[in-house]
C-alpha cells in the first residue's frame, strides 16, 4: 500500500471515529435525559401506589385525610392565634401540622415565604419534650431563636457561638429534662461531629423527651439541591436512631429528583409529602437586555431603582463575583443609590453590620454574591435584580424568591448578554448537571414568547398556571418570527473547523471577534452581540459546545465543533433563531433587539422610561436625576399623548420650574429625532443614512410597540 492511501484511509477512519464519539455523545445526553425521566415517572409511581397500597387487613389503603378533625385543633388553634398571632392557616399548613402531630414523618415543599416554619415551630409547642431543629446557617438560625423569644417561646441554639453557660443549660435539660425547652437549633455539624451531643440526644430520646426533629432547608442533603452541603447527608442518622419521632424536612424547592433522593437520605421513604406550587403570584419576572458597557449596566440598574422604588424601598442586586459586587455597590453609591456589598470574603462582622442596616431599612440595596442567600429573613423586599445570569433555574428561583416574602407586589429583573455565559460555564462545568442546567436558563432568558412563570412549572414539572400577566412576556406579548440562519451557522462551523485544523481553539469572544469580518458581506447590520448569541443558541443547540482547560489562574471556555456540526456544514440541518418581528431590520436580515418591549416596575411602556432616561443624561450635572416623577410619568403612560402638544400641555407645570424650558425643548428634539427617523426608513440611501438610521432604530422599535398597543 502506498503511504499516501494509507493516509487517505487513516483521514477516513478518523473522520468516521469523529462521527461515532459525536453520536455517542448525543446518545449518552439523550441517557441522561431519559434516567432524569425514570426518577421522575418513578416517584410518580410510587405516589400512586401509596394511595392505593393494601393494609394488613387486606383492604386498601384508607386516604389520609389531614384536614380533617383531630383532637388537638382546639389547643392548635390557641397557640396559632395566640402565641403566633397568626390568624389562619396558609395553604397545607394545617394538614402538615397534623400529619406531624399523628406521628408521621413528612416532607414540605413550600415555596420561599410560605409559612414552612410555623409547620413546625406548632407541633413542637404541642408536642411534649424538646424539638431539635437541624438548620445551615447560623445567621438563620440566630433570627429563629431570636423571633421564638420574642414570642415567649422557650428556645436556643447549640452552635460555635453558644457560650459555655448555655451549652449547660441545654445539656441539662435534654438530660433531665427539667429546663424549659420547646426547640433546640443546631447545625448538621453539631450531628455529625460531636459524640457528645448525640449521647444527650439519646438520653433525651430514652426519657421520652425528643418531640420533633425537623430538617431545615432539607434540599441541601441532595447532591442534585442547589445548595449542597456534605454535613447534610449524614443526617440519616438521626432517624436511625429515633425512628419512632416524627421527622419533618423543609425546602422551598426541590425536583422530583431531589425528593427521592432525601427521601433516601433521611431515611423517610414512607413520608407524607406536601408539595405546594412553587407559583408566587406576586412576583413580576422580567429580563432586559445588558450593555456590553458596565457604565451603562450601572445606569440602566440606577434608573429602574429611581424610577420604581424612589422610596427607599429595599432591594438586592445580585452580581457574579465579589469584585463585581464592590464595584457595583460603588457606582450606584456615586450616583446616588444607598448600596453596600456583601460577599464571603468579607469579616463576619463587617457581614453582619451590612446585613442589620439593610435589614432595618437603612441601607436600600445589598450587592450581594450568592453568599448573600439563604436566612434573608427580610419580608417587604420589593426588587431582586440579577445584574449577571445565575448559574440555574433553580438558583435563580431561590435568589429572585427573597422578593416579596411577605405577599405584596414585587420584582425580579435579570439582565442577560450572551458573554456571561462562559463566564458561568466555566464556573459550574464540572457540577452535576451544571452545563445542562446553565443552558436551561439562558432558554429562560433568550425566549421571546414563552411566559417566564411558565419555565418556572415546566422546570419543576408543575402543571402550568395563569400568569396574569405578572412577566414581561405575558404584559406585553411580542411578535415572534423564526429566521433561517443556516448560512451564518455554516460559516461559524468552518471557521471553528479551519481553526481546529491548525490545532487551535477559540474563546467565544476571539471567535466573535473572527467572524466579524467573515460574516459581514454576508450580514452587514449583524452587531457584536447578536453574533454572540448566535454562538451561545448553536451551543444550545448542540451545533457548537464549549470545552475547558484550567490555567494557573483561571478556567478557560473554548468553543468548538459539536455533534451536530457536520449536519450544519453539510447543509442537512437548518437553523432557526426567533426574533421579535417589530425588531426585523429593513434588509431581511436577522437583527436581534429583543427585550425593549418591556414594562417598567410600575407596569408602564419603556418608551417613556427611555425618555425620562434621555433627558435626565442631557442635562448629566444640570438637572436633578429624576426630571419627570414617576406620578408624571404614569400620567403619560396612561392618557398616552400622541402630539407634542398634549404631550406639553399635560406635563405643563414643568415649564415653570428651573428647567422647564430645557426639558420642554430636550422633549421637542426627541420627538423630532423620531419623526426624522421615520422619514429616513422610509427614503433609505447610502452609508450615512444607515449608519444614522442604526442610531435611532431603537426608538423606532419602541413606538411600534406603542403604536400596537393602541389598536
Ligand atoms: N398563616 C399565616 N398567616 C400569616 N402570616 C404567616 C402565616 N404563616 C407564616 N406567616 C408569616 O410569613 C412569613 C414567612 O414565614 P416563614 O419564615 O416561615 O417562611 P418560609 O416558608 O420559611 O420562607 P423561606 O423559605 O423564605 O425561609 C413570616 O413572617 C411568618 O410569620
Amino acid at each position: 500500500m502506498a503511504s499516501d492511501e494509507i493516509l487517505e484511509e487513516l483521514l477516513n477512519v478518523e473522520v468516521e471515529l469523529q462521527d461515532v464519539q459525536d453520536q455517542i455523545k448525543l446518545l449518552l445526553d439523550q441517557q441522561d435525559k431519559l434516567y432524569q425521566r425514570q426518577s421522575e415517572l418513578k416517584a410518580v409511581l410510587e405516589q400512586c401506589n401509596e394511595s392505593t397500597e393494601p393494609v394488613e387487613n387486606g383492604g386498601p389503603a384508607p386516604v389520609e385525610d389531614w384536614s380533617g378533625s383531630f383532637e388537638w385543633d382546639a389547643e392548635a388553634d390557641n397557640v396559632r392565634f395566640n402565641v403566633f398571632g397568626i390568624s389562619k392557616y396558609r395553604a397545607n399548613q394545617r394538614e402538615i401540622i397534623n400529619a406531624a402531630m399523628s406521628g408521621r414523618d413528612v416532607l414540605v415543599i413550600m415555596a420561599a415565604g410560605g409559612g414552612k416554619s410555623l409547620c413546625y415551630q406548632l407541633p413542637a409547642i404541642l408536642r411534649n419534650g424538646t424539638a431539635l431543629v437541624v438548620s445551615p446557617l447560623l445567621s438563620l438560625i440566630q433570627d429563629q431563636v431570636m423571633g421564638l423569644a420574642a414570642l415567649g417561646i422557650p428556645a436556643s441554639m447549640l452552635t460555635s457561638t453558644t457560650n459555655k453557660e448555655e451549652e449547660k443549660y441545654i445539656y441539662k435539660a435534654l438530660e433531665k429534662g427539667d429546663a424549659d425547652l420547646k426547640i433546640l437549633y443546631v447545625t448538621p455539624e453539631k450531628i455529625s461531629k460531636s459524640k457528645r451531643f448525640m449521647s444527650k440526644l439519646e438520653k433525651c430520646h430514652h426519657a421520652g423527651r425528643l418531640s420533633l426533629i425537623s430538617i431545615d432547608e432539607a434540599h441541601c442533603c441532595s447532591q442534585w439541591g442547589h445548595d449542597f452541603r456534605p454535613d447534610y447527608k449524614n443526617l440519616g442518622i438521626l432517624k436511625t436512631q429515633f425512628p419512632d419521632v416524627p421527622m419533618i424536612a423543609v425546602t422551598a424547592t426541590a425536583t422530583k429528583k431531589v425528593q427521592i433522593d432525601l427521601m433516601e437520605m433521611l431515611h423517610i421513604p414512607r413520608c407524607v409529602k406536601f408539595v405546594s406550587t412553587v407559583n408566587r403570584p406576586n412576583l413580576f419576572y422580567m429580563v432586559r437586555e445588558k450593555s456590553s458597557i458596565g457604565k451603562v449596566v450601572i445606569n440602566d440598574i440606577a434608573a429602574y431603582i429611581r424610577g420604581s422604588y424612589p422610596k427607599n424601598e429595599s432591594g438586592i442586586v445580585y452580581c457574579f463575583s465579589r469584585k463585581e459586587c464592590e464595584l457595583v455597590a460603588k457606582e450606584l453609591r456615586d450616583i446616588g443609590i444607598s448600596a453596600e456589598y456583601y460577599h464571603a470574603d468579607m469579616d463576619v462582622n463587617a457581614r453582619e453590620k451590612v446585613h442589620l442596616r439593610w435589614s432595618k431599612g437603612k441601607l436600600q440595596v445589598i450587592v450581594g454574591t450568592v453568599a448573600f442567600g439563604m436566612g434573608i429573613n427580610k419580608p417587604d423586599v420589593r426588587f431582586v435584580i440579577h445584574h449577571s445570569l445565575s448559574k440555574s433555574m433553580e438558583t435563580y428561583y431561590q435568589e429572585s424568591g427573597r422578593a416579596g416574602r411577605d405577599g405584596l407586589h414585587s420584582e425580579c429583573l435579570l439582565f442577560y448578554r450572551p458573554a456571561d455565559v462562559p463566564r458561568q460555564s466555566s464556573m459550574v462545568f464540572y457540577e452535576n448537571c451544571g452545563l445542562q442546567n446553565l443552558y436551561d436558563i439562558v432558554r429562560y432568558c433568550w425566549s421571546k414568547s414563552q411566559c417566564r412563570r411558565g419555565a418556572f412549572f415546566r422546570h419543576f414539572a408543575e402543571p402550568l398556571q395563569n400568569c396574569n400577566g405578572m412577566c414581561d412576556i405575558c404584559a406585553s406579548p411580542r411578535e415572534v418570527k423564526e429566521y433561517d440562519v443556516s448560512s451564518h451557522a455554516s460559516i461559524i462551523v468552518s471557521v471553528l473547523q479551519d481553526t481546529q485544523n491548525n490545532d487551535q481553539r477559540l474563546t467565544m469572544l476571539q471567535l466573535v471577534e473572527k467572524l466579524k469580518t467573515k460574516i459581514k458581506d454576508l450580514d452587514p447590520e449583524l452587531k457584536r452581540d447578536e453574533m454572540e448569541q448566535l454562538v451561545i443558541q448553536l451551543i444550545l443547540d448542540r451545533v457548537l459546545k464549549e470545552e475547558f482547560q484550567h490555567t494557573a489562574y483561571s478556567t478557560n471556555a473554548y468553543v468548538t465543533l459539536g455533534p451536530l456540526a457536520k449536519q450544519v456544514a453539510q447543509g442537512k440541518k437548518a437553523i432557526k433563531f426567533e426574533i421579535c418581528t417589530q425588531q426585523k431590520s429593513r434588509s431581511g436580515q436577522w437583527s436581534a433587539r429583543c427585550g425593549k418591549r418591556s414594562l417598567t416596575s410600575s407596569g408602564l411602556p419603556l418608551k417613556l422610561d427611555e425618555l425620562r432616561k434621555e433627558i435626565a443624561s442631557a442635562h448629566e450635572g444640570l438637572l436633578p436625576h429624576s426630571v419627570l416623577s414617576t406620578q408624571q410619568i404614569s400620567m403619560l403612560s396612561v392618557e398616552k399623548p400622541d402630539t407634542l402638544e398634549k404631550l406639553e400641555g399635560m406635563i405643563g407645570k414643568l415649564k415653570t420650574g428651573k428647567y422647564g424650558a430645557k426639558i420642554l425643548d430636550e422633549i421637542k428634539k426627541y420627538m423630532d429625532s423620531e419623526h426624522q427617523c421615520q422619514d429616513t426608513s422610509a427614503n433609505e440611501q447610502g452609508g450615512e443614512h444607515m449608519a444614522k438610521k442604526q442610531k435611532t432604530r431603537k426608538t423606532l422599535v419602541v413606538i411600534d410597540s406603542d403604536d400596537e398597543d393602541d389598536k
